[in-house]
């Protein structure tokens, strides 16, 4: 079983808005609304591949009401911890003439330290059962930096494999830890080393710095260029073949999605690296956040561009097979 970990559920709504920009008056052409937070969309991509999943987080007020029954619907398995407060909205603008994306994220509810106790209870008795619990996103307000080292010593002490995907100071924090494995993207990789990543050999030393803090997997997701993947053993690159993106919100929760089921089916490092950066890239070609075709999977994956770093050599290559 895989358990996903949302501590900042929201709704994820998508407006479908021409022209957009700042300082206007805009009429909205389409509205979407699905329940999402990072970890939700791990959980409709893990459900999407028959996995067994369930989701937790926190959850609350009508809002909360909505997720619960949208992923009910949507037949993903839920088990929260509820709280006092509202759980919030998340707004992707996507501007199809402009082709720009804009991403408005609440804050989300206050969380009491007693509801922090309700959800490590929560996820002890969830990562008992799962051989992967995935840790995603923003920490809810109310909550200390180091909430998901918290996390992240559960459910080891339970025997589960856990991937943190988050940023910032809850990322630096998390890492204290030592999660199986972390995905920032570059930004985030940026933000937390507080240095310019945008040369290669730059990437690198910091996939080895990460290595250094204990984790067994380190990745940088690097949209549309893919992924550098290291463990103390190995180190690929897998690049992803040049896809017409629709809404690439979401892609990378499918990343982990994908790196999750590998795991869970115990593959070798290298198929997870690669289901995972097919996943993500689908992802990437569709309008839902985090939505999932298998056959596209699939053929994606018999494109991908696969590089053995440590060793220099390319594995394929587009027309190499
Ligand atoms: N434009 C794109 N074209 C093809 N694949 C993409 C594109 N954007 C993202 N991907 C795929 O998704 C993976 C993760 O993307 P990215 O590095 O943007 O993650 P992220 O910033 O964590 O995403 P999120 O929006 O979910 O926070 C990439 O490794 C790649 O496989
Ligand atoms: O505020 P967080 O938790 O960092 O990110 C929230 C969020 O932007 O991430 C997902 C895309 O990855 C969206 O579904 C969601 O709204």
């Amino acid at each position: 079983m895989i358990t996903t970990v949302t501590v900042n559920t929201a709704i994820d709504k998508t407006y479908i808005v021409e022209n957009f920009g700042p300082g206007g008056v805009f009429r909205v052409q389409r509205v979407m609304a699905q329940a999402g937070g990072k970890g939700l969309n791990v959980a409709r991509v893990v459900k999407a591949f028959g996995e067994e999943v369930v989701a937790t987080g926190f959850i609350g007020g009508y809002n909360g009401r909505f997720i619960e029954e949208s992923l009910a619907a949507e037949g993903i398995k839920g088990d929260f911890v509820h709280v006092s407060g509202e759980s919030r909205i998340c707004l992707n603008i996507l501007d199809t003439a402009g082709k720009t994306q804009t991403e408005l994220l609440e804050p989300g509810p206050e969380v009491t330290f007693e509801e922090g106790e309700r959800l490590k209870e929560k996820i002890k008795f969830l990562a008992r059962q799962s051989q992967v619990v995935t840790m995603s996103g923003s920490l809810a307000c109310g909550l200390m930096p180091d909430f998901y080292s918290h996390l992240i010593e559960v459910a080891h002490k339970e025997g589960a494999k856990v991937i943190l995907d988050t940023s910032a100071r809850a990322l630096k924090e998390g890492l204290k830890a030592r999660p199986f494995m972390v995905k920032p993207n570059l930004q985030e990789a940026e933000a937390l080393t507080g240095k310019s990543l945008a040369e290669e050999k730059a990437q690198y030393d910091f996939l080895e710095e990460m290595i250094e803090t204990g984790v067994e997997v380190a990745v940088l997701s690097l949209g549309e260029a893919g992924a550098l993947i290291r463990t103390r053993e190995a180190f690929f690159k897998i690049i992803p073949p040049r896809v017409v993106a629709v809404n690439t919100v979401g892609c990378g929760d499918s990343f982990v999605a994908g790196f999750a089921v590998a795991l869970a089916r115990d593959d070798s490092l290298l198929t997870a690296a690669k289901l995972a950066t097919a996943v993500a890239t689908a992802s990437a070609t569709s309008l839902g956040t985090g939505e999932c075709k298998i056959e596209l999977v699939e053929k994606l994956m018999l494109q991908l561009e696969v590089y053995d770093i440590s060793s220099h050599n390319c594995l394929y290559k587009k027309g190499f097979r």
